[in-house]
């Protein structure tokens, strides 16, 4: 299995003295992994940490075995991520933002630009602006013009908090589809266990800047328990330790 993600003792500290602290783990060609953890517990630091939007302070970042801090394009190469908010322009149409990103990747098509509307639900409303789209809509077209490049590696920071029920179904239905059609894989952060426990094959609980618990679904889960189960008694532990 193909090491897609290496992250080895990645510390970064703020001002605050809080942050992250010594955070390892692997992510796998093909995996969609989960990265859990409450309010605070340095999950979109490790994001930023991972695309280069902060510096860690120390440890090691490999994406497709190319190092972060030296060899920053070509690890960044093949990643698609979205953190904080991701960009469309509000006064352009979801159809002309993609064009504009497709002007950076001259293999990508008008087929795949609808493809990828398609593919996001937002084919009814490509020619209106962006402007006028609830948050949820803002969210799928930001998605859309990741996905445009077909990257390998797609990392989301909290893809789904404005997105009602059907939405994170659909998001469910979009990440699926992907890691089996085009071998995507995923990096997703969340504070839902509940959404996003259809969806990964793969989890790392975050806690006080700490990875207190990282490995497969299938691994984790024993005795009928489910992911929530195993998710809040990482916590409780870590809370008590
Ligand atoms: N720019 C900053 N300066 C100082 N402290 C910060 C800064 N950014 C984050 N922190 C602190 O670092 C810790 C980790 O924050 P981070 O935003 O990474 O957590 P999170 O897991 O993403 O939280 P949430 O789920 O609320 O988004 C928190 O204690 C936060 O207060």
């Amino acid at each position: 299995m193909e090491a897609v993600l290496e992250v080895k003792a990645v510390t970064k500290r703020y001002r605050s003295d809080r942050g992250i602290d010594r955070v390892s783990f692997t992510v796998y060609s093909g995996d969609i992994f989960g990265l859990f953890g409450p309010n605070g517990a340095g999950k979109t630091t490790l994001i930023k940490s991972i695309t280069g939007l902060c510096r860690a302070d120390a440890g090691q970042i490999a994406i497709f075995g190319h190092s972060l801090t030296e060899q920053f394009e070509q690890a960044m190469e093949h990643v698609g991520c979205i953190v904080e908010t991701g960009i469309s322009h509000d006064y352009l149409t979801p159809y002309q933002n993609l064009q504009l990103v497709a002007r950076y990747y001259p293999e990508v098509t008008r087929e795949r630009i609808d493809e990828v509307l398609e593919l996001v639900g937002l084919s009814a409303h490509k020619h209106e602006k962006v402007k006028g789209f609830s948050s949820g809509m803002k969210q799928r077209a930001a998605l859309a013009a990741v996905l445009l490049p077909k990257p390998r590696l797609v990392i989301l920071d909290e893809p789904t908090t404005s997105l009602d029920i059907e939405g994170v179904r659909d998001f469910r239905l979009i990440v699926n589809r992907l890691a089996q059609e085009e071998q995507t894989t995923f990096l997703i952060s969340s504070h839902s266990i509940h959404e996003m426990e259809r969806m990964c094959n793969r989890i790392g609980i975050m806690y006080g800047g700490v990875m207190v618990k990282e490995g497969l679904v299938s691994d984790l889960l024993s005795d009928g328990q489910t992911l929530e189960d195993v998710y809040l008694s990482q916590i409780d532990q870590a809370k008590g330790a």
